[in-house]
């Protein structure tokens, strides 16, 4: 049997999965957690040094560890996005490394509507006006506490349509909004009456919400900074369940506290967990969860079945899913 270990198994498997199909394939070793951080490589480096296998969600693979782990042949991630791992090195050792795409589409999708209409309507908050005792003491038969919006007839700009993006798309459109996309890949038989393909500067210059859905790469870090944001409607509401540093985090709390941007629903940031002085924090407008969007239970238990999968069939010499071919 093929030596693995899993680095950061917590937040996949808290104890409501069952790791047991992945034992009967390989010689498994789970680590809950190892490190987040690129300054602790040395960790990793100890724990996979005499693995044929690493699986891992958000712990880094850099060049650094790949370079000191000789025996390593396949890296699967536990995750849609790859981009903690140093691909092209992996590739250059000749170690596969696979991703789990689709796992995610619905609940990914959902978590960003689920965002917007958190701004839209400040449901959690109105609710803990409430219990605070606020309407019984209110005048009115009714109060509310942040400027209510109706999304229907307003434009959703989406960056990277593709599964997630399309997803979000379709309850956008279901919501009676309209649909601006921007892809490198256009499949035009996705347009119609209310979904259009779009260029940066005309999703940027006619949206009132923007959502971020593309994978984050060397090309497009920090794609929504200072200069972008200029070229935004005043009070866009921008959300991010894909990567944070697809946000330079000081640009936009700055756009938030002086009203560029009206609202900002954010499910990643550039280092997570988050920093305590990261500005997002004290930012005005400004939800932020804490990398939840695709951590539903029916999520991660598909997500676990293609990991499986994915090992099975690389151990068949036939894997699947491969992101650096
Ligand atoms: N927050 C979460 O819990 C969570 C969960 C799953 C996925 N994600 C993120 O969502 C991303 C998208 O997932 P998906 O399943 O939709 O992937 P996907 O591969 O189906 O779609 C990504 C799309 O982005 C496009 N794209 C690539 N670079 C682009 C760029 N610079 N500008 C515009 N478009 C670009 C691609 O052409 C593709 O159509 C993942 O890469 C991951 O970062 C986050
Ligand atoms: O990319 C993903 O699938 C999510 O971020 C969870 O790891």
């Amino acid at each position: 049997m093929l030596k693995a270990v899993v680095l950061d198994g917590y937040t996949l498997n808290p104890g409501d999965l069952d790791w047991s199909p992945l034992k009967e394939l390989v010689d498994v070793t789970v680590y809950d957690r190892t490190t987040y951080s690129l300054d602790e490589v040395a960790l990793v480096i100890e724990r996979a040094k005499d693995v044929d296998i690493i699986l891992t969600n958000k712990t880094p693979i850099p060049e650094e560890a790949i370079n000191e782990l000789p025996k390593l042949k396949y890296i699967g991630m536990l995750s849609t996005g790859f981009d903690v791992v140093d691909v092209k090195a992996a590739k250059e050792h000749n170690i596969v490394v696979t991703n789990i795409p689709s796992y995610g589409t619905d609940t990914v999708s959902q978590m960003a509507i689920a965002l917007l209409l958190e701004i839209c309507h400040h449901v959690g908050s109105h609710s803990e006006a409430v219990k605070r005792g606020d309407w019984t003491n209110n005048a009115d038969w009714c109060f509310w506490n942040y400027p209510l919006i109706e999304l229907s007839g307003k434009t959703m700009g989406i960056v990277g349509y593709g599964r997630i993006g399309q997803a979000t798309g379709r309850i956008a459109q279901a919501l009676g909004m309209k649909v601006l996309a921007f892809d490198h890949y256009k499949d035009e038989g996705l347009e119609s009456e209310s979904m259009k393909y779009a260029d940066l500067d005309e999703l940027y210059a006619s949206s009132d919400v923007i959502s971020l859905h593309c994978p984050l790469t060397e090309e497009n870090r920090e794609l929504i900074n200072k200069e972008s944001i200029k070229r935004m409607k005043d009070g866009v509401i921008i959300l991010n369940n894909s990567r944070g540093p697809l946000i330079n985090e000081v640009d936009l709390a700055e756009a938030l506290n002086n009203g560029k941007v009206g609202g900002a629903g954010l499910d990643v940031v550039s280092t997570e967990p988050i920093k305590k002085n990261n500005p997002l924090l004290t930012a005005k407008n400004c939800i932020i969860t804490p990398h939840i969007s695709w951590a539903t239970k029916e999520a991660r238990l598909r997500l676990f079945n293609t990991a499986v999968e994915n090992v099975k069939l690389f151990l068949e010499d036939n894997p699947t899913n491969v992101v650096n071919k």
